[in-house]
């Protein structure tokens, strides 16, 4: 009796357990029959997603494809090229403003480098290109586009991977770049602890991926992820980074491990050049007058190429055969283009006023007026003004941040501090205004000549030559101390017609020759003085310097 009930309560459960399993699979095979019907669907949708194309912009069409498609930028490429068709190629830095072609150009001249006997770069090498500005900082380094990542078998659900409980590594841009080049736009945009990881691959050519999960002594490991833990993925590429900012906002750590290149901005010729290109290739038909508007408002390739698309849509809209002036008018005023300041000097002779040079955060040079005035008030009732300079800068040091008063404005107390010692013009009986008009905010201590022969020009009523330019630190006791970019602001002295550059003497080079503009070297502000108004410089006045 008890035996006949132990067997039904056996035949009972065994039923229970069979029909649990039997409900298990049927929900199983349910739930895979919904995956892939859902599977399915959207493989469908992106089947039909496929066949919607739209056509290529112009301004994918227009990227430049070779050598001689890149305009204006000749140095950049040279220097691209040297670096890059060498047995040992080396990282590399560009700076310049955005839509110059730095991307174009480090495409070019990786394919140049290909066909180069000397590199060892081959048909194979890749341009990776990722863009710093949208690589997120992930702090658990759970998705690193740029380093590579790994997946825990936490994370990654029931993949096969995570059901053995084994990690999965993710190779980043790094690896996928090995042999070849990572483009990293925006590099000056980059996290400091992604810096720091780029720095560390650069140096050891490979990338180390770390995980909790990861048992060295897993036999149920595959040889691939033991490898890639032992020995880390494979990272050996050369990195060109190309930044709008300045050299100085570059960490120096980088910067010193790269060979740096500064593309120019593109003038009017070389926008011109373009446009022309564009016009030619894609056989636009444009007025002429409506063809040489462009260069004023684009201020740079991508512009003049994007403003070209927009005239040509509008004139296809208009149901019209060619691009007029009032189109690029619409254009520019409908995207609200401003026009660019193509800076021209005078030959005239100008109280007060002087051509000083500066250059852009983007290392271009331009030409900074600087203005002054002087006049005599009751003694001890003087005021000094200075505008247009950033009263006060923000210097970031290693463990702190300090301010401290400009460097433009310091110049200025430089410049009073002479004029009461050298000239004996005590400032207290004089309202003098210094202004550097344009809206552009100056700093740096380049501007110390420019303001010293403005005001002198001011103080002694002595008519400064408006096509002469001038770059250079004064000191206290009134020397000429040395400045950077030089070149770059001797080329916009030029380009605006200066018939002369005034330079600090240290800055001076044999190349400076070729520019095709007199340079005049000046060791002192008395030798300045001496150019612009012929006065000797007296033996007294050179024993004082000297003290
Ligand atoms: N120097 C140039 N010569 C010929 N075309 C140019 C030049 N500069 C820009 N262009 C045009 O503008 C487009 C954008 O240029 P590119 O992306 O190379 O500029 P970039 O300097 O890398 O800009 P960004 O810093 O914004 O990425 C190119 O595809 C090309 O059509």
């Amino acid at each position: 009796m008890i035996e006949g009930l132990l067997i039904g309560v056996q035949i009972f459960f065994s039923c229970v357990i069979g029909l649990y399993f039997l409900i298990q699979l049927r929900n199983t095979r349910q739930s895979k029959t919904n995956l892939f019907n859902d599977s399915q669907e959207k493989y469908e949708k992106m089947q039909r997603m496929r066949y919607i194309k739209l056509t290529q912009p112009l301004t994918e069409k227009m990227r430049p494809k070779s050598e001689e498609d890149i305009i204006g930028q000749e140095d950049g490429l040279l220097a691209l090229k040297t670096a890059l068709c060498s047995p040992n190629p080396q990282h590399i830095l560009i700076y310049g403003s955005p839509g110059v072609g730095k991307t174009a150009a480090a495409r070019i001249a990786l394919e140049m480098a290909k066909k180069c006997e000397l590199s060892p770069f081959t048909s194979t090498s890749k341009f990776v290109e990722i863009d710093a500005t949208t690589l997120r900082f992930d702090e658990r380094s759970v998705a690193d586009p740029l380093m590579g990542s790994v997946h825990d078998p936490i994370y990654q659900g029931a993949g096969a991977y995570g059901q053995a409980g084994v990690p999965q590594p993710k190779p980043g841009a790094v690896t996928k770049a090995h042999g070849g080049v990572l483009f990293i736009d925006e590099i000056g945009e980059l996290h400091q602890v992604q810096m720091n990881k780029l720095l560390k691959v650069l140096e050891d050519r490979k990338v180390y991926l770390e995980s909790a999960y990861y048992s060295s002594s897993d036999e149920h490991t595959p040889p691939y992820i033991h490898d890639v833990f032992r020995n880390g993925l494979p990272a050996d590429f050369r990195l060109i980074g190309a930044t709008t900012r300045s050299r100085e906002e570059i960490p120096p750590a980088l910067r010193s491990r790269c060979v740096e290149i500064f593309f120019k901005d593109l003038d009017e010729e070389a926008i011109m050049k373009i446009v022309e290109r564009v016009i030619d290739r894609e056989k636009l038909s444009i007025e002429s007058d409506a063809k040489e508007m462009i260069p004023d408002y684009a201020a740079n390739g991508r512009e003049a190429v994007s403003i070209l698309q927009t005239a040509y849509n509008k004139m296809l809209y208009d149901k019209q055969s060619n691009i007029k002036k009032a189109d690029i008018e619409w254009i520019v005023k409908s995207g609200r283009y401003s026009k660019a300041l193509h800076k021209k000097l005078n030959t005239g002779y100008y109280i007060g006023k002087v051509n000083g040079l500066g250059v852009m955060s983007t290392s271009a040079g331009m030409v900074l007026e600087v203005q002054a005035v002087a006049k005599k008030v009751a003694s001890g009732k003087g005021h000094i003004n200075i505008t247009g300079v950033i009263e006060e800068e923000e210097l970031t040091m290693q463990h702190s941040k300090a301010k401290r008063k400009s460097m433009a404005y310091s110049s200025l107390e430089n410049v009073l501090t002479l004029m009461k010692t050298q000239y004996q013009i005590d400032y207290e009986d004089y309202y003098i205004h210094v202004n550097f008009p344009s809206g552009i905010p100056v700093d740096g201590p380049s501007a110390g000549i420019a303001m010293f022969s403005a005001l002198y020009s001011a103080l002694f009523n002595e008519p400064v030559p408006g096509n002469i330019a001038m770059t250079g630190e004064v000191t206290i006791h009134g020397e000429v101390y040395p400045v950077g970019g030089v070149s770059e602001k001797i080329l916009a002295a030029k380009k605006a017609g200066a018939k002369a550059v005034i330079i600090p003497k240290e800055n001076m080079q044999g190349t400076f020759a070729e520019l095709g503009i007199e340079i005049i070297p000046a060791q002192t502000v008395k030798e300045v003085v001496s150019y612009l108004w012929d006065i000797p410089i007296t033996q007294k006045a050179e024993n004082i310097l000297h003290a």
